[in-house]
């Protein structure tokens, strides 16, 4: 069977050269095209040089679609403004979408949703395969506990991180709130300061810390009457989540338009 030929959008971020070496690791894929944005120093260089290997003879472009040509599918972790763009372009030239960028608004979220009526579209906050067990886990403990314990959701970050809460507390809340049966944009707490007055019963609660290398930290906590229940992964290097991010694009390759999740390419949708 031929190689699935990949391009990788952002190919000169910590995510993108880190889905370069996971392509150039496995068997089955090729990297086809790497993009960057326009005025980027990483333009015209050679993607797998970029990404510490030998010279792959796929330059970095800064025009979309002159690198989609001939390809599969397109593995973007980049910006909620630069994955809008890309998947247009991807649905347009027929191409699937594998989406890790976080931070996107309501209203950017409901826009992707539309462009999956025309390309199958692949999106998840976590590519990792611990993080989304986990969010099967707190899924069925929140389920389990009931509202007499409270829920905080607490995550730590590299000095460089842009957005907060993080994409995989944002998805481990959901998977919290699917749990209980009640909706996240009704229950999240996200951030507090001053005189906030006492905790109201069924909150979820969200603390972002910065700082340093860390690649990726999350603990969910049931504080409940007289003990404390805690679910954690810890993130160690981000080739885990550019391996699964090649999971999903195996999956992806040949489904019908959609937004799917990895709890969809790893068969937890029934957790
Ligand atoms: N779902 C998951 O498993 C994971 C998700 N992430 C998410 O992925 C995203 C990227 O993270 P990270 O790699 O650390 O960030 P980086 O800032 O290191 O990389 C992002 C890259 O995308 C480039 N970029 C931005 N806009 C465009 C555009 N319009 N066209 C082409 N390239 C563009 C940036 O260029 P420039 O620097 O010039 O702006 C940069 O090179 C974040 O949202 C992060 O939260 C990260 C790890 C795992
Ligand atoms: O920006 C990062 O680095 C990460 N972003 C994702 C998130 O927002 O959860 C995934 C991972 O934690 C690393």
């Amino acid at each position: 069977m031929a190689d699935l030929r990949l391009v990788v959008v952002g190919a000169g971020g910590r995510m993108g050269r880190a889905l370069i070496r996971a392509i150039e690791e496995a068997d089955g894929v090729t990297l086809t095209g790497a993009v960057e944005r326009p005025g980027s120093p990483a333009l015209g260089r050679d993607a797998g040089v970029l990404a510490g290997l030998p010279a792959l003879g796929v330059p970095v472009l800064d025009e979309p679609q002159a690198a989609f040509e001939g390809a599969d599918g397109v593995l973007d972790f980049t910006s909620p403004e630069s994955s809008l763009l890309h998947a247009a372009l991807a649905a347009e030239a027929g191409l699937f979408h594998v989406i890790g960028s976080t931070g996107f608004s309501a209203e950017e979220e409901a826009a992707l949703a539309a462009l999956a009526a025309r390309t199958a579209l692949v999106k998840s906050g976590n590519m990792s395969l611990g993080v989304n067990l986990l969010a099967a886990l707190v899924k069925r403990a929140a389920a389990t506990l009931g509202e007499d314990f409270d829920i905080e959701i607490v995550e730590m970050h590299h000095r460089m991180k842009v957005d907060a809460p993080s994409g995989t507390a944002l998805l481990l809340g959901k998977a919290a709130a699917a749990g209980r049966g009640v909706d996240l944009d009704e229950r999240a707490v996200r951030g507090r300061d001053g005189i906030t007055g006492a905790r109201h019963a069924g909150d979820i609660g969200f603390a972002a810390l910065r700082g340093g290398t860390v690649v990726g930290d999350h603990d969910v906590i049931f504080a409940g009457p007289a003990e404390r229940l805690m679910l954690g992964h810890r993130a160690e290097d981000r080739m885990i989540f550019a391996r699964g991010a090649l999971r999903a694009a195996a999956w992806a390759q040949g489904k019908p338009p959609g937004l799917y999740s990895m709890a969809d390419v790893l068969g937890l949708t029934d957790f």
